[in-house]
C-alpha cells in the first residue's frame, strides 16, 4: 500500500502526478488548525507532509503520530521544531540551492530601487509630478563602488557579493558564524565583527536565517552604530530586524532607506508605519518568486519527499542525524 501523505499547498499538475504516483496524498489549504481539524484522520495516518508555511511544533505533531517526514517548499525552516522532529525520527527536507540566484536577484533589485529611489519616483512621475527638469530633491545615490555589507554569508549571500563584486564594483564586507572562503577567493571578501560590519557598510544586506540568536539581531542599538547615508535590505526574515526600532531610524535619519522583502508579520498589516515612509521599498515576500524558481522549488520538495519516505535521502535533509538513527 503507497504510504499516505498530506499536501498542504498546490502543486503543479504535473508534480501532482509524481506525487500521486507514490503516495495516497490529501490535499488541503494550508496547515491552519481549522484544516488541521477538519482533516484529523488524513493526519492521524500520514506518514509525510509537502508545502510551505504554517506551524510544525509539538502541538502538531501530536496531531500525526505516524509522520515519518516533512518537506517544505523553502530554504527556510524557522516554523518546524526541529529538535521535536529529532525526538521523533521525522527527517526534515527542504530547498536549497534551486532558488539562490533568484533571491540574490531580489535583493540587488532592492539595493538598486532603494538607492535610486526607483518605485517612489516611479509613483510621482504616474502621480503627474514630474513637471519640469527635476532637481536634487529626485537625486539618489551610487550604489557602484560602494561598500556592500553581507550579514549572513551562506548561499544566497555568496550570489549576492558576485553581483555587486562583478557587476558593481563594490567592496564586500560580511558577517558569518565563520568564514567563508570562496566569497574571499573568488570575491575579496572580507570577514568582520557585527559592529565594523554596521559602521563600515552602505548597505547593509542580510540573508539570515531566523534562529534563537538571530531574533531581533538588529535592533536600536545596532541601527544606531550604521551611517546615516546607509540601506539597509533585509531578505532573510523579518523578526531579525525590530522592525519598530527600524522604523524609528528610517523617520528620524538614522539611516537613509530600507529594501525589505520579508516583516515581523507576513502579510504586512496595511496600517504598517512602514508603508508610510517614502524611504522604504517594501515587496511581499517575493525572494524566490518567479515562475521558474517557484517550479523548481516544488519540483525539488516532492523528489525530497520521495526520497525521505523511500529511504533514499542524499541532499536537501536538515537533520541527517535522524537517518543515522534509522
Ligand atoms: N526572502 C525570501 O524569499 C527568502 C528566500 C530564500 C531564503 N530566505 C532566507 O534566507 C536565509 C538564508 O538562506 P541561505 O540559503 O543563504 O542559507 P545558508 O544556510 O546557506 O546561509 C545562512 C548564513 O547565515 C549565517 N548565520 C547563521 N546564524 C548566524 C548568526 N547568528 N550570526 C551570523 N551569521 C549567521 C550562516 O553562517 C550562513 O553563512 C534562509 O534561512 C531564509 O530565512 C528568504
Ligand atoms: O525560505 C524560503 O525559501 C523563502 O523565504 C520562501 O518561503
Amino acid at each position: 500500500m503507497k504510504p499516505s501523505v498530506v499536501l498542504y499547498k498546490s502543486l503543479p499538475e504535473d508534480l501532482r502526478v509524481r506525487l500521486d504516483a507514490h503516495f495516497n496524498v490529501t490535499e488541503i489549504n494550508g496547515l491552519t488548525p481549522e484544516n488541521i481539524a477538519a482533516h484529523a484522520e488524513a493526519f492521524r495516518q500520514a506518514e509525510g507532509i509537502l508545502g510551505s508555511g504554517g506551524k510544525v511544533d509539538v502541538e502538531f505533531l501530536q496531531q500525526a503520530p505516524k509522520l515519518r517526514a516533512a518537506s517544505t517548499i523553502s530554504v527556510g525552516y524557522d516554523t518546524f521544531d526541529v529538535a521535536a522532529l529529532n525526538d521523533k525520527g521525522i527527517v526534515l527536507m527542504h530547498t536549497p540551492t534551486v532558488l539562490t540566484e533568484t533571491v540574490a536577484d531580489t535583493m540587488m533589485a532592492l539595493v538598486l530601487s532603494s538607492a535610486r529611489r526607483v518605485v517612489e519616483l516611479a509613483e510621482r512621475v504616474k502621480a503627474g509630478e514630474w513637471q519640469k527638469n527635476i532637481g536634487p530633491d529626485w537625486f539618489g545615490i551610487d550604489v557602484h563602488h560602494k561598500k556592500l555589507g553581507i550579514l549572513g554569508m551562506g548561499r544566497i549571500g555568496l550570489a549576492l557579493a558576485q553581483r555587486a563584486h562583478l557587476g558593481f564594483s563594490m567592496p564586500i564586507l560580511y558577517n558569518a558564524r565563520k568564514h567563508h572562503q570562496e566569497a574571499e577567493d573568488r570575491f575579496d571578501a572580507q570577514y568582520c565583527d557585527l559592529d565594523t560590519l554596521l559602521a563600515e557598510s552602505d548597505f547593509l544586506c542580510i540573508s539570515l536565517p531566523l534562529t534563537a540568536e538571530t531574533h531581533h539581531l538588529i535592533g536600536r542599538e545596532q541601527l544606531a552604530k550604521m551611517k546615516p547615508s546607509a540601506i539597509l535590505i533585509n531578505a532573510g526574515r523579518g523578526p531579525v530586524v525590530d522592525e519598530q526600532a527600524l522604523v524609528d531610524a528610517l523617520k528620524d535619519g538614522t539611516i537613509f532607506a530600507a529594501g525589505l522583502d520579508v516583516f515581523e508579520q507576513e502579510p504586512l498589516p496595511v496600517n504598517s508605519e512602514l508603508l508610510k515612509l517614502r524611504n522604504v521599498v517594501p515587496l511581499p515576500h517575493i525572494g524566490s518568486a518567479t515562475h521558474e524558481t517557484r517550479y523548481g522549488m516544488a519540483r525539488d520538495a516532492v523528489d525530497n519527499l520521495i526520497a525521505a519516505l523511500t529511504g533514499k535521502v542524499e541532499k536537501n535533509c536538515v537533520n541527517p542525524q535522524v537517518l543515522k538513527q534509522g
